[in-house]
C-alpha cells in the first residue's frame, strides 16, 4: 500500500439507538480508489459521510472513533469542519449544481477561501472543467445555467466543483445510479483518470463497477466490515463466505 491518505479507526456511528456503523477501521490509501460494497441499508454511506463529519449535520447521529488525516483526528472538537470539507469533498447519487452559472458553480468554492484574483478564478474554472472531462462541453456557455446540463454532465460538474477546492480526498456516494450507461461510463473513465491526483472513497451498489474502477474493496453487511482486500482479491477469491456469498448475488 501506498501511503495513508485517511484513516478511520474504530468508528461507531450511532442514529439514537440505532448503531449503524460498528467499530470499522479502514486505512485509504494515496491515489487509489477504494470502493464501498454491501447490501441496502449496512451503513455504507453512513460510513463515507463520517470520513468529512457530513453526519454532523444530522441530529440525532453520534460518532465514536478517530478519523485521521496526517497527524489530526477530525472528529476533535477544534477541526475546522469548513477547511475539512474542501480538503475532503464530496459527490453525491444525485447532481446537485447550484442555481447558478457553469462558471459560478466552480468559481464559488476557491472564492470563498479567499482567491478573488479574476484571472486566477479563470485558470482554476478551466483547469478543474478539463480535469472533469467537460471543458470541450462547457467552454462556449460559461455563463449558462448549470441547471441546463444533462444529469451526466452536471455530474461532471460537480466533480470540477469539488476539485476546483484542491482537495486530497473525493467522496463520492453512487455518484452514477441515476445516470444513463453512457453517463456512467463517463464517469467510470474519469475516476480512473482522477486517481491520477486524488484518493478516492466511492460507495456503490454496481458491483461491475466496484471491480472496473477500484483498486481495493470493503463489503460491509449490518454495518460491520466483513472483509478488505484488493479489489481482485475480493471478486476472485475472498477468504470470507459472507463475501463470496454476496458477490455472486446469492443476497442483497
Ligand atoms: N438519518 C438517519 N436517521 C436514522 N437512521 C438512519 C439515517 N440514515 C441512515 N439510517 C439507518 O442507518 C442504517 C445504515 O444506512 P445507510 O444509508 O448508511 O446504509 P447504506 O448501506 O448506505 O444503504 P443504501 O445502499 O440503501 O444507501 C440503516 O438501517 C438506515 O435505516
Amino acid at each position: 500500500m501506498g501511503e495513508i491518505a485517511l484513516s478511520a479507526k474504530k468508528l461507531n456511528v450511532y442514529y439514537g439507538e440505532k448503531h449503524a456503523v460498528h467499530d470499522v477501521s479502514l486505512d485509504f490509501a494515496e491515489k487509489e480508489v477504494t470502493a464501498l460494497i454491501g447490501p441496502s441499508g449496512c451503513g455504507k454511506s453512513t460510513f463515507l459521510r463520517s470520513l468529512n463529519r457530513m453526519n454532523d449535520l444530522i441530529p440525532s447521529c453520534r460518532v465514536t472513533g478517530e478519523i485521521r488525516i496526517g497527524d489530526r483526528d477530525i472528529n476533535e472538537g477544534n477541526t475546522d469542519v469548513v477547511a475539512l470539507r474542501k480538503n475532503i469533498g464530496m459527490v453525491w447519487q444525485r447532481p446537485n449544481p447550484f442555481h447558478k452559472s457553469i462558471y459560478e458553480n466552480i468559481a464559488f468554492g476557491p472564492r470563498y477561501h479567499g482567491i478573488k484574483n479574476k484571472k486566477q478564478l479563470n485558470d482554476i474554472v478551466e483547469e478543474s472543467l478539463r480535469k472533469a472531462a467537460i471543458w470541450e462541453e462547457t467552454k462556449d456557455r460559461l455563463h449558462k445555467s448549470a441547471l441546463a446540463l444533462s444529469g451526466g454532465q452536471q455530474q461532471r460538474l460537480c466533480i470540477a466543483r469539488a476539485i476546483a477546492v484542491k482537495p486530497e480526498v473525493i467522496l463520492m456516494d453512487e455518484p452514477a445510479s441515476a445516470l444513463d450507461p453512457i453517463s456512467t461510463s463517463k464517469i467510470e473513465e474519469l475516476i480512473s483518470e482522477l486517481k491520477q491526483d486524488y484518493s478516492i472513497v466511492i460507495v456503490t451498489h454496481n458491483m461491475h463497477q466496484a471491480a472496473r474502477v477500484s483498486n481495493k474493496t470493503a463489503f460491509f453487511l449490518n454495518g460491520h466490515v466483513v472483509e478488505y482486500d484488493k479489489t481482485e482479491v475480493i471478486f476472485t477469491n475472498p477468504s470470507e463466505q459472507r463475501t463470496n456469498d454476496y458477490i455472486t448475488g446469492r443476497f442483497g
